[in-house]
């Protein structure tokens, strides 16, 4: 499983689709060097197939979102996954899962083998889990940083739902994150750009290619 986020623009979309990858990502948070609007993302969804017609599943992120943000976002476009990035609580993550209809993937920021212990309380609550890098003090964003975590911590750790690894993924380390992580899925954002918030569709090919040979 791959996953690219933080898709802005039609040849980062077509990069995406044109390399098999299950998975792409929408930012829907204003500070994001990659936020697109609800209808800018409806606009690049529509240049390649759905997932029910082959195409990457379409997963939205959000970061301690409104319901109101929510709703304008699924009336917009028909995403497959919302990924929930910030301090959103397990209760919080089914209500969304219930009111939206859509299978939740929750996003936790892994520094340390004590932030592993959060998996159990969440594992009720979520379809899938995020392990990324825990932001570093003064981050502006809470994700997409470029940050990478010990992936030694997760090798015997069994996580109680389906999940992706994420944090610092470069097309040149990805095959060595998913041996030592044991990860069955990966993401990435910053290590695919050419310049912050500019994907490069060179290095999302190079990606997919490396971690589907790795997995
Ligand atoms: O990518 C963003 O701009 C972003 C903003 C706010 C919350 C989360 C964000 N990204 C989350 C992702 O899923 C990233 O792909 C993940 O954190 C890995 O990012 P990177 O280390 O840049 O590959």
């Amino acid at each position: 499983m791959v996953k690219i986020c933080g898709i802005n623009d039609e040849a980062a979309i077509r990069a995406v689709h044109a390399a098999g990858t299950e998975m792409l990502g929408f930012v829907f948070f204003a500070a994001s060097p990659r936020a697109v609007t609800p209808e800018r993302a409806a606009a690049l969804s529509a240049l390649i197939p759905t997932a029910a017609e082959g195409g990457p599943q379409r997963v939205g992120l959000f970061v301690d979102p409104e319901d109101a943000a929510l709703d304008a976002v699924l009336a917009a476009l028909p995403l497959d996954l919302i990924q929930l990035h910030g301090t959103e609580t397990p209760e919080r993550c089914a209500a969304i899962r219930a009111r939206t209809g859509r299978p939740v993937m929750k996003a936790l920021g892994i520094a340390g083998a004590e932030d592993l212990a959060l998996l159990p309380r969440y594992a009720a609550s979520v379809d899938q889990f995020l392990l990324d890098a825990k932001p570093l003090p003064g981050s502006a964003i809470p994700g997409g940083n470029a940050t990478v975590f010990d992936w030694a911590l997760l090798h015997d750790v069994t996580v109680p739902r389906p999940w992706l690894l994420a944090g610092g993924l470069t097309p040149d380390n990805v095959a060595e994150a998913i041996r030592i992580a044991r990860a069955p899925g990966v993401d990435a954002s910053s290590g695919l750009e050419r310049a912050r918030g500019q994907k490069d569709p060179e290095r999302i090919a190079r990606f997919v290619a490396a971690a589907h040979a790795a997995g």
